[in-house]
């Protein structure tokens, strides 16, 4: 299949005041249409850096970042992305809010078909009945699953989301979770989630790809094998608590904290 992300080889490093600061240096990411990668890594790695280059935001100092084989050189408006902190607009309605990057990115779709989509959208999610509410009405997970609608409303090309669930509790976080799922069937996205939970990961991906330590490449990468409909108690299966161990021992290599090789 072809790679519709293609990281390859980048090295990149921020000029601060005390000097330049490699942040990246040999990461490799390959995600093919349709493919949803998780990357997980020690905090401060350099992991919302890799979001920002694929957005085009930054250009990396050597290596190539190309969406659909082009080289990105700067930043891409056919990007949906989502983070911890939703940022939704409190003077405009949750329909307004989802609608608004189409007031950014050229559409074809008119007035009437574009708030048909957002509501579409916001029922796939569960939002439905909400669409005329104020940011300040709803939970963090209801806020979240509009940012969700509002990342996805132009059918993006690439979908990142940078810890979107972060914030949550662990059970809205759970429904989050399931939510994605059936956004994933019905609007179909190739993605890239930043995260720090490992079980999130695991859960929702089909790839985890594991981030050494500042400046970060790629360390470890896990694919996550298809078996069909996931559901919660998939999570407690023997396979998935495996994946975890070889997960949690690859954070901790990554950290500094165990030798590479084998878990014990
Ligand atoms: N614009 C910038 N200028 C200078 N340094 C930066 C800039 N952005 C990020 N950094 C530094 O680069 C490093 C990597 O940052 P980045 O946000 O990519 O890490 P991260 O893995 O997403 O972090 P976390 O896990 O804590 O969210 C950090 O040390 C951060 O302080």
């Amino acid at each position: 299949m072809d790679n519709l992300i293609d990281i390859r080889g980048v090295r990149h490093a921020y000029s601060t005041a005390s000097g330049p600061l490699p942040v990246l240096d040999g990461l490799d990411v390959q995600v093919p249409e349709g493919g949803f990668v998780a990357v997980v890594g020690p905090s401060g790695c350099g992991k919302s850096t890799l979001t920002r280059l694929v957005a085009g935001l930054l250009i990396p100092d050597a290596g190539e970042v190309s969406v659909h084989g082009k080289r990105i050189t700067g930043p891409r408006s056919n990007v949906g992305m989502a983070f911890q902190n939703p940022v939704l607009l409190e003077w405009r309605t949750i329909l307004d809010n989802v609608l608004l990057p189409l007031e950014i990115v050229p559409t074809k779709l008119t007035k009437a078909q574009a708030a048909e989509r957002a509501r579409k959208l916001l029922s796939l999610v569960g939002l439905d009945g909400f669409e005329g509410k104020r940011p300040s009405e709803l939970s963090g997970g209801m806020k979240q699953r509009a940012s969700l609608c509002r990342a996805l409303i132009h059918s993006p090309e690439v979908l990142i989301l940078d810890e979107p669930f972060g914030a949550l509790d662990a059970f809205t976080r759970e429904d989050l979770w399931q939510i994605m799922h059936r956004v994933k069937a019905e609007e179909p996205f190739t993605g890239v989630l930043i995260t720090h939970d490992l079980r999130e990961s695991i859960f929702l991906a089909d790839q985890v790809v594991v981030l050494s330590g500042r400046p970060a490449r790629t360390q470890f990468v896990l694919d996550i094998p298809d078996t069909g409909v996931r559901t919660l108690d998939h999570l407690y299966t023997p396979e998935a608590v495996a994946m975890l161990n070889t997960l949690r021992h690859q954070i901790e290599v990554a950290q500094g904290r165990a030798p590479a090789g084998q878990p014990a």
